[in-house]
């Protein structure tokens, strides 16, 4: 898992990895601006269009360079402009690349650059040096990168973007950002998605080893990570070793809830899977899904159940006495989702009775209702971080890049998932999957590392199929796909 470290915290690493590797501050810099070309390659820009580099005179610029070059060699026709005037303050790595910088490639002055027609843009002008708020020839440079028509990609961050706070003024809006070793933690947060543009992860070679000594609560979880964390089967498994689940979800005229949440859990390997529904709505979930069986009130024998999810559309009018009674007779970590979040904001007393290791999983309207508003999602991580911790509970805070908050403090970005999840019943899919998981034997940690990553995985399947047109039962046919991509048996 790559942990995401603070920008103050990058030259450090830098440094450490340099000295651990006997190699220079310059390799690396080759390393970050070929990451950055092996992406562009891959993305197959049309080599018609011109290619403007706009360079600060930091290391974020010295990337911009080695690019400049890098693009030159491959036949882009490439502009480079100078974001500053005096080439004494520069970076000497920066200073290296630009001297590095082949005879065919023309050099402006930022002031004297006129706009082409049509061009690819990428900015190379700040990264995560920027220190304070910008000085006013930033904002003049800022606002005429803005200015131009063409696609933009910033490397490591859209310069005037804090890499590890709030934007406060001027930044540029970027349609990719192409981020180095590690994503920056501003880049995850919500209110900076139309500033950041979509996010590309680029490897320059630092191994997870080398993170160990930098302390961090942050982590970002990508694909090779999988695995580690997933229970393997042997053949002579049986149907109670992948686990004896309930759900607890759907009401009259809402019973697609129980449907896509008991689907999800029988396609992410449950052995068993009951709904407890309204014994009116049996024949939709009966005709819905022949694998799922249903049970009706509240009945005693909970304890058969290996795990239990609840929450999903039942209601939250009379349903209080219902979560006291689930929380007090079954001991194991439990998944609470949708209405059972409402009630708990509802009945905040109800908290304390949670089992201890439980999973919440709010999206951001529900976990102001048990949390109350929050200014920005830094206020929502401390806050999921103190309720988790003083609780001894798990919250998942949904969205892209959907957080996965730990008692323990540590708090795991996902990376995984797309927009086309955006829709109706997403989230009951991920109820049935993590409430799968926790029946098959999964720690609460591992359940939400596997489940929050392949229910996005399965939702990126599902959309590159049926793109906006994507709807949840897409992402329960998808789940089997994820296993097979990860290679997990
Ligand atoms: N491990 C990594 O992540 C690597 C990072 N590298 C690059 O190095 C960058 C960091 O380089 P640096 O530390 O040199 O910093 P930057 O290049 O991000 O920023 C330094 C420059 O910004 C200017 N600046 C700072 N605050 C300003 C303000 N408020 N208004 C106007 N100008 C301001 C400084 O005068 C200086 O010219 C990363 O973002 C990345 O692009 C790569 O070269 C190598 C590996
Ligand atoms: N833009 C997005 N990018 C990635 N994942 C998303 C995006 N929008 C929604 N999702 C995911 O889809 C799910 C939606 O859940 P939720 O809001 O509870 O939906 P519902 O209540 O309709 O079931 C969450 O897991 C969320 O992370
Ligand atoms: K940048």
């Amino acid at each position: 898992m790559l942990k995401i470290l603070s920008g103050s915290q990058v030259k450090e690493l830098d440094a450490a990895y340099i000295n651990r590797k006997g190699i220079s501050s310059l390799n690396l810099m080759e390393s970050a601006a070929s990451g950055f070309v092996g992406w562009w390659t891959a993305m197959d820009f049309d080599k018609q269009l011109p290619v403007v580099v706009f360079c600060g005179a930091g290391n974020n610029g010295g990337d911009g360079y080695a690019i400049a070059r890098l693009l030159h060699g491959l036949d882009f026709e490439v502009i480079v402009v100078q974001c500053f005037t005096d080439s004494s303050g520069m970076s000497p790595d920066a200073l290296f690349n630009k001297q590095s910088l082949p005879d065919g490639v023309q050099v402006r002055h930022w002031s004297e650059f006129a706009p082409c027609e049509s061009a690819v843009v990428i900015d190379a002008y700040l990264g995560v040096g920027l220190r304070g708020p910008l000085r006013q020839e930033a904002v003049e440079v800022i606002q005429k990168i803005n200015s131009l028509a063409g696609l933009k990609i910033s490397v490591d961050i859209p310069s005037g973007l804090p890499s590890d706070g709030l934007l406060d003024g001027l930044c540029v809006r970027a349609d990719f950002t192409v981020t180095l070793a590690f994503p920056k933690l501003s880049l995850l947060f919500p209110e900076h998605a139309s500033v950041a543009g979509k996010l590309v992860l680029v490897d320059i070679g630092i191994e997870d080893s080398d993170y160990q000594e930098f302390p961090s609560t942050y982590f970002f979880l990508i694909k090779k990570d999988l695995k580690s964390y997933h229970r393997t089967f042997h053949r002579f498994s049986h149907k109670g070793d992948f686990g004896k689940i309930m759900l607890f979800a759907g009401s009259i005229g809402k019973m697609g809830a129980a449907v896509l949440a008991g689907k999800a859990a029988l396609r992410t390997g449950s052995g068993l899977v009951t709904v407890q529904i309204p014994e009116s709505e049996r024949q939709v979930v009966q005709t819905a899904a022949p694998e799922l069986m249903c049970s009706f009130g509240l009945q005693g024998n909970l304890g058969m159940f290996d795990a239990l999810g609840v929450g999903p559309a039942i209601g939250v009018d009379d349903n209080a006495g219902t979560l006291a009674y689930l929380f007090q007779n079954f001991p194991k970590p439990m998944v609470i989702d949708a209405d059972a979040i409402t009630l708990l904001g509802k009945k905040p007393d109800l908290v304390q009775l949670i089992p201890k290791g439980s999973i919440l999983t709010p999206h951001l309207v529900e976990f102001d209702r048990i949390l109350g508003r929050s200014e920005n999602h830094l206020e929502r991580l401390e806050k999921a971080s103190d309720f988790c911790n003083k609780w001894g509970l798990n919250m998942l805070i949904k969205g892209a890049n959907s957080v996965i908050c730990l008692a323990d403090g540590r708090q795991i970005f996902n990376s995984s998932g797309t927009h086309y999840m955006a829709t109706a019943g997403a989230g009951d899919v991920l109820t049935g999957i993590l409430t799968s998981l926790l029946g098959q034997g999964y720690s609460p940690e591992q359940a939400m590392i596997c489940g929050v990553y392949q229910h996005g995985l399965a939702g990126e399947i599902a959309g590159e199929r049926k793109r906006r047109g994507t709807i949840a039962s897409d992402i329960v046919e998808a789940i089997p796909e994820t296993f097979r991509r990860l290679d997990i048996s």
